[in-house]
C-alpha cells in the first residue's frame, strides 16, 4: 500500500496564504458545492490540499479544517501501491490523470479501503493562487466494485471531469473579462476578487482583500447603499461608486447573496458589473436634457422619441418640456397616455398626420409635415414636426422635434392674401407686376397676360429691359438707364416705345425699386408697368390741337416761336445763320369774300403743301393764321451774305411755286404771295422781334406791288418803331386833354360863311400839333379812333351849340369826319343821338361826312344808319367823291345832302381837261339827285369861278381860309 502523497514536502514560505485558501474555498465551494455526489478537492503542486467540497468531505469523512493545508499523507489517506502505482507521479507531474480507479484508505479505516475512480487535472489556468494547483476529483465507486454494476453518480462524475472543470473555469474567467463582470465572496473577515472583479479594479488589486480594505474603496457618499443592501441581504440589484487608485471614480452595479454551509457556516458573494460608460452616458444624458429643458423653455419646441409597437400601442418614451406649453399637456402624462398629443391634431389634418408618418419609411425614413392642432384654448396652432424613423423589428421608432409654425403660417396666408388681392388688382387693371434678379434679368411678370401687350412672357423672362429694346431708346439712353439701375435708385415714368407681336407698336410707363434684403444685399428690382398707348395717344392729339394749325396740320405760332427760340440756341452755337420769311397770301380776303370760306381754306391747304415741298426737313413751314404763314429755314451759311442769297433763292422757289394756278372745288385759281424776308444768327434779336422785321419786309413787299419778296429794311423798322411809340402816346391823348379842332370854313358862292369842317389835331407833348394824317390811320388800326371820334363829335355839338347862341352864327352848320371803323359800330346810331340828346345840339346844324369805301362795303347797314340819323335831322355829306366807286346805284339810294368833290380834281380842274369833265359831271349829277355840291381844295380864284360857273354851291380851300382855331 503506497500513501497517497506526491511525495514532496510542503513548502511553508510558498505555499498559499490563509487568504488564498480562503478566496480558493470560495470559489470551489460556489462552483462544486452545487453538484451533489463529486467529491473535489483542490492541491497545492507541494501536495497541500487546498481546498475539498462537501462531496469530499462526506465521502473521507473529514472536516474542512482537518485537510485544509495538509497532506493527503499527513491524513492518513493511502492508496493502494499496486493499483495507484505511478498514478500520483501523474497527477504531481502532468497534474492530469483520466479516470484512474484506485483503493484508498480514508481516516475511517473501520469502514475498511473505498474504491474511488479518480481524475485530476492542472489548474494553472485558475491563478488564483502563485502556486500550481491540481484539482482532483474522486467517485466513490466502492459499492459499484463490489456489486459489479454501474455507478449511479457515474455521469456526474463525468460531468466533472477535471479537464471539463478547468475549462468551465477558464471559460468563466474569461467571460468576465468580456463581460466586464466580477465576482467577490466574502466570510466576512476577508474578500476574495475573482480575476474580472481584480481586473475592474486596477491591475494592482489583490485577489484577497480585507473586508476593511475593501470597503474603504466604497465612494463614502455611497457607503451607506451598500451596506444596506449587504444588511438586507435580499438579492436587491444596487449600484455604487467605487474610488479609483488614482483618483477616478468607477460605477458599479451589484447583486449580493448569501450561501449558508451545512456546517452553519456561510459564504456571501456579490456580483459585480461595471457600468460606469452607461453610466456616465445616463449622466451626460440627463444633463442635455436638462440643457434641452433649459434651452426649449422659452421656445416653442418640444423634442421627442416615439415608439409604435407591433401591437400599435403607441408611446412617447421621451418627450422635452416643450410638449406643455405647445399641446399644454404635461411630459409625464403625454408619456404614460400617447393619445393625449393625438387628440390634439386638427381633425382635418389626423389622416394627413398618420399618412405622413407611414409613408416616411418610403422617404429615406424622414418625416416632415406641418399640421394643425387645436389648442386647449380652442385656437388652431400650425405646428411643424420634423422626424427620423427607424423600423426596429415591428417597432416603428422615431426621433423628432415639433415647433409652433403658427406666426409663420399667419405670414404666409397675409403674403398669401395679399398676393391674391395683388393679383386680382393687377388681373383687373392694365398694370403689370415685375420682378429681376441681381443681374437685372425679368424673374416675375403678374398680371402681364391680360395686358394686349404681345411679347409672350419666355420672350422676356430671363433678359434685361435692354435686351428687349424699346424704339424710342438710343444707346445713350438706355446708359442713363442703367446708370440708375446700378446705383440702386428707384426710377419712375421710363417710357418705352415697344413693338408689339403684331408689329403695332405701344407705349408703356415703367416704374421700379431695388430690392434689399433683411441683410441690406441687393436682390434686383421690382416694379410695375403700364400700357400708355391710350395716353400717349391723347397727348399727342393735345400737342397736335395746341402746337399745330388744324387746317393745313402746320406748325402753329406757339411751335414756331419754340422751334424759332431753339432755332437762335442753335445758332448761336454752330455760328451758322438761320431765315425767316413772313407770308402774306394777296387777295385772299377777296377770294374768301367772293368764293366762301370753304374755298378759301382750299387755297390754305394747298398752299401749306407748297411750302413743305420746297423745304428740307430741318425747316419749319408754319400757319400764323388767316392767310399768313411764316417759313423758317436752319443751318445756313455762316457768312451772311452767303446765308441771304441761299434764304433769296428759297425764297424765289417758294414765290414761284406759289404763283402757279390752284384747283379749288373744281375751278383754277391764282394766287401769289407777299413774302418778307429776315436773315438771323444767335440771339441777339428776340423771336418775336424777329417775326416783326419779317412781318415788315412782308408789307415792304406789299407795298413795292405785292407777288414779291424784300428783305427787311431797317428803314422801315425804325417807321414802324415809331408808329408803335405814337399808337403809346395816342392813349394817353384824350385823357391828357391833348386832342383839339380847327375848323376851315365853308362858303357859298358869295363868299359868305355858311358853316366850317372841323378837322382834328392832336398837340403831342413833344412834337407839337400834329395833322390827322399822322395818327389817323394809326388810331383806326388800334380801335383808339373810337374814343377819339366819339370826342370829336361831343366838341363839335358843343361848338354848334355855342354858335346856336349868337345870332351870326346860330345859322352855321358843322362838317364832322366820321371814320369806317366808327360807322360801322353797331350803336353808332345810338352813339351819335345820345351825344346830340347829351349837348342839346339842332342835328340839323351837324354834318356828318362819310366816305364812298366806307359805304360801299355794307350798304344796306350804312342806308340804314343813316336814315335813322336822318330822320333826327342829322345831314350827310359823301366825302372825297369822284375817288372811289362812285356807284349811281347806290348813291341814289343814300339819304345824302352833298357831294364833296374830291380835292384831286379841283387842284387840276383848270388844266387837265380829264378833271373839268369829271368835275362838271359830278355838279350835274348833285343837281339832278337835288344834292348840294361843296368843292374841297379851292386855292384859287379860278378854281372857284369854274366851279360856280358849272353850279357848284358851297367852297372850302385856303382860298376862303385854312383849317385853325376860331377867332384866328
Ligand atoms: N375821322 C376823322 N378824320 C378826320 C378828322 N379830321 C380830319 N380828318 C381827316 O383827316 C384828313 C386830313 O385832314 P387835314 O390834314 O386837316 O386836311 C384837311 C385840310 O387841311 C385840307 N385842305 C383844305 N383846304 C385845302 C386846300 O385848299 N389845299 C390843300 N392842299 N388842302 C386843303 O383838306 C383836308 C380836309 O379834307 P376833307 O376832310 O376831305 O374835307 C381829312 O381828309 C379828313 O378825312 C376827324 O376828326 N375825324
Amino acid at each position: 500500500m503506497t500513501a497517497f502523497n506526491d511525495g514532496k514536502a510542503r513548502d511553508p514560505g510558498g505555499g498559499p496564504s490563509d487568504e488564498e485558501r480562503m478566496a480558493q474555498h470560495s470559489l470551489f465551494q460556489a462552483v462544486f458545492d452545487g453538484s451533489p455526489g463529486a467529491a473535489v478537492l483542490i492541491r497545492h503542486k507541494d501536495g497541500c490540499l487546498v481546498r475539498a467540497n462537501q462531496g469530499w468531505l462526506a465521502l473521507t469523512g473529514y472536516s474542512l479544517e482537518e485537510v485544509q493545508g495538509r497532506t493527503l499523507v499527513e491524513l492518513g489517506c493511502w492508496v493502494d501501491p499496486q493499483e495507484g502505482q505511478d498514478c500520483w507521479a501523474q497527477i504531481g507531474v502532468h497534474g492530469r490523470l483520466k479516470a484512474r480507479e484506485v483503493r484508498v484508505w480514508f481516516k475511517d479505516h473501520g469502514r475498511g479501503p473505498r474504491r474511488v475512480r479518480i481524475n485530476a487535472s492542472s489548474l494553472d489556468g485558475l491563478r488564483a493562487s502563485d502556486g500550481r494547483h491540481v484539482l482532483l476529483s474522486m467517485e466513490d465507486i466502492t459499492a459499484v466494485r463490489d456489486t459489479g454494476g454501474t455507478s449511479p453518480s457515474g455521469v456526474v462524475a463525468q460531468n466533472l471531469a477535471n479537464d471539463r472543470l478547468a475549462a468551465q473555469l477558464d471559460l468563466y474567467a474569461l467571460t468576465e473579462e468580456l463581460a466586464r463582470v466580477g465576482h467577490w465572496s466574502s466570510d466576512g473577515k476577508s474578500v476574495y476578487f475573482s480575476p474580472g472583479l481584480q481586473k475592474m479594479s486596477g491591475a494592482q488589486t489583490p485577489a484577497m482583500l480585507t473586508v476593511e480594505e475593501a470597503r474603504r474603496r466604497i465612494h463614502p457618499e455611497d457607503l451607506q447603499i451598500y451596506l444596506e443592501a449587504r444588511e438586507a441581504m435580499d438579492g436587491r440589484v444596487f449600484e455604487y461608486r467605487i474610488m479609483g487608485p488614482e483618483g477616478g471614480v468607477s460605477w458599479r452595479r451589484a447583486r449580493i447573496h448569501r450561501h449558508c454551509n451545512s456546517d452553519g457556516s456561510f459564504l456571501d458573494f456579490g456580483v459585480i458589473l461595471d457600468v460606469t460608460a452607461e453610466t456616465e452616458a445616463a449622466l451626460v444624458l440627463r444633463e442635455q436634457l436638462a440643457f434641452i429643458e433649459k434651452i426649449t423653455s422659452h421656445v416653442p419646441l418640444m423634442l421627442f422619441l416615439y415608439e409604435r409597437r407591433g401591437d400599435g400601442t403607441e408611446v412617447f418614451p421621451f418627450l422635452s418640456p416643450g410638449v406643455r406649453k405647445l399641446f399644454g399637456v404635461e411630459a409625464e402624462e403625454a408619456r404614460r397616455d400617447a393619445s393625449l398629443l393625438f387628440n390634439r391634431l386638427h381633425p382635418e389634418d389626423r389622416d394627413g398626420v398618420r399618412h405622413s408618418m407611414d409613408a416616411a419609411h418610403f422617404d429615406g425614413g424622414i418625416w416632415s409635415h406641418e399640421f394643425r392642432i387645436i389648442g386647449e384654448d380652442g385656437w388652431e396652432r400650425w405646428l411643424l414636426g420634423h422626424a427620423i424613423n427607424r423600423l426596429e423589428g415591428d417597432h416603428l421608432v422615431a426621433y423628432g422635434s415639433v415647433s409652433d409654425i403658427t406666426d409663420r403660417k399667419l405670414a404666409e396666408q397675409r403674403l398669401q392674401d395679399s398676393e391674391a388681392r395683388f393679383r386680382s388688382l393687377t388681373d383687373l387693371s392694365s398694370d403689370w407686376y415685375w420682378e429681376t434678379d441681381e443681374q437685372l434679368r425679368f424673374i416675375h411678370f403678374v398680371g402681364y397676360q391680360q395686358n394686349k401687350i404681345l411679347r409672350s412672357e419666355a420672350e422676356i423672362l430671363g433678359k434685361t429691359r435692354w435686351e428687349i429694346g424699346a424704339l424710342n431708346m438710343s444707346e445713350e439712353d438706355w446708359a442713363v438707364h442703367r446708370q440708375v439701375l446700378e446705383s440702386r435708385q428707384p426710377f419712375r415714368d421710363l417710357e418705352l416705345l415697344r413693338m408689339g407681336a403684331h408689329r403695332q407698336q405701344y407705349w408703356v410707363s415703367i416704374s421700379g425699386a431695388p430690392i434689399f434684403d433683411a441683410r441690406q444685399r441687393f436682390r434686383g428690382y421690382r416694379g410695375i408697368g403700364r400700357d400708355i398707348s391710350d395716353r400717349k395717344r391723347a397727348e399727342g392729339e393735345t400737342q397736335r390741337l395746341a402746337f399745330y394749325d388744324t387746317l393745313t396740320g402746320l406748325p402753329n405760332r406757339r411751335l414756331l416761336l419754340d422751334r424759332l427760340a431753339q432755332a437762335q440756341a442753335a445758332c448761336a452755337r454752330t455760328k451758322r445763320h438761320g431765315a425767316l420769311f413772313f407770308l402774306d397770301l394777296d387777295n385772299f380776303k377777296d377770294l374768301n369774300d367772293t368764293l366762301g370760306h370753304d374755298v378759301g381754306d382750299l387755297l390754305l391747304k394747298q398752299v401749306a403743301q407748297r411750302l413743305l415741298s420746297c423745304l428740307r426737313e430741318s425747316d419749319t413751314a408754319a400757319r400764323l393764321g388767316g392767310d399768313e404763314f411764316v417759313v423758317m429755314l436752319l443751318e445756313l451759311d455762316e457768312d451772311e451774305n452767303e446765308a441771304a442769297a441761299h434764304a433769296e433763292r428759297v425764297g424765289e422757289k417758294i414765290l414761284k411755286r406759289l404763283n402757279a394756278p390752284y384747283e379749288l372745288a373744281g375751278r383754277e385759281h391764282n394766287s401769289s404771295p407777299s413774302i418778307g424776308l429776315t436773315v438771323f444768327s444767335g440771339g441777339a434779336q428776340g423771336v418775336d422781334e424777329l417775326l416783326k422785321r419779317a412781318d415788315l419786309a412782308m408789307y415792304q413787299a406789299k407795298a413795292a406791288g405785292r407777288n414779291t419778296l424784300r428783305f427787311f429794311d431797317p428803314q422801315m423798322q425804325a417807321a414802324v418803331l415809331a408808329r408803335a411809340a405814337l399808337d403809346a402816346d395816342m392813349r394817353q391823348a384824350v385823357q391828357n386833354q391833348e386832342l383839339l379842332l380847327h375848323y376851315q370854313p365853308v362858303v357859298d358862292a358869295a363868299g359868305g360863311v355858311r358853316g366850317y369842317e372841323a378837322l382834328l389835331r392832336w398837340n403831342h407833348p413833344r412834337r407839337g400839333v400834329l395833322a390827322p394824317g399822322s395818327f389817323i390811320g394809326l388810331a383806326e388800326q388800334s380801335g383808339l379812333i373810337l374814343p377819339i371820334g366819339q370826342w370829336v363829335l361831343r366838341a363839335a355839338c358843343h361848338q354848334l351849340v355855342t354858335w346856336s347862341r349868337g345870332l351870326d352864327t346860330q345859322g352855321l352848320s358843322l362838317a364832322v369826319n366820321v371814320s369806317a371803323r366808327q360807322f360801322r359800330q353797331r350803336d353808332f346810331v345810338d352813339q351819335v343821338l345820345a351825344v346830340i340828346d347829351e349837348t342839346g345840339v339842332n342835328p340839323q346844324r351837324l354834318r356828318l361826312e362819310l366816305t364812298e369805301s366806307l359805304l360801299i362795303s355794307e350798304v344796306e347797314d350804312a342806308i340804314r344808319k343813316m336814315a335813322e340819323l336822318r330822320a333826327r335831322g342829322v345831314r350827310f355829306s359823301l366825302d372825297d367823291f369822284g375817288t372811289g366807286y362812285s356807284s349811281l346805284n347806290y348813291l341814289k339810294r343814300l339819304p345824302l345832302d352833298a357831294l364833296k368833290i374830291d380835292r384831286s380834281f379841283v387842284s387840276d380842274v383848270l388844266t387837265d381837261p380829264n378833271d373839268a369833265v369829271i368835275v362838271r359831271t359830278i355838279l350835274a349829277l348833285a343837281q339832278s339827285m337835288g344834292l348840294q355840291t361843296v368843292a374841297e381844295g379851292v386855292e384859287t380864284e379860278g378854281q372857284r369861278d369854274f366851279l360856280r360857273d358849272n353850279g357848284c354851291t358851297l367852297f372850302q380851300g385856303y382860298l376862303f381860309g385854312r383849317p385853325g382855331l376860331l377867332g384866328h
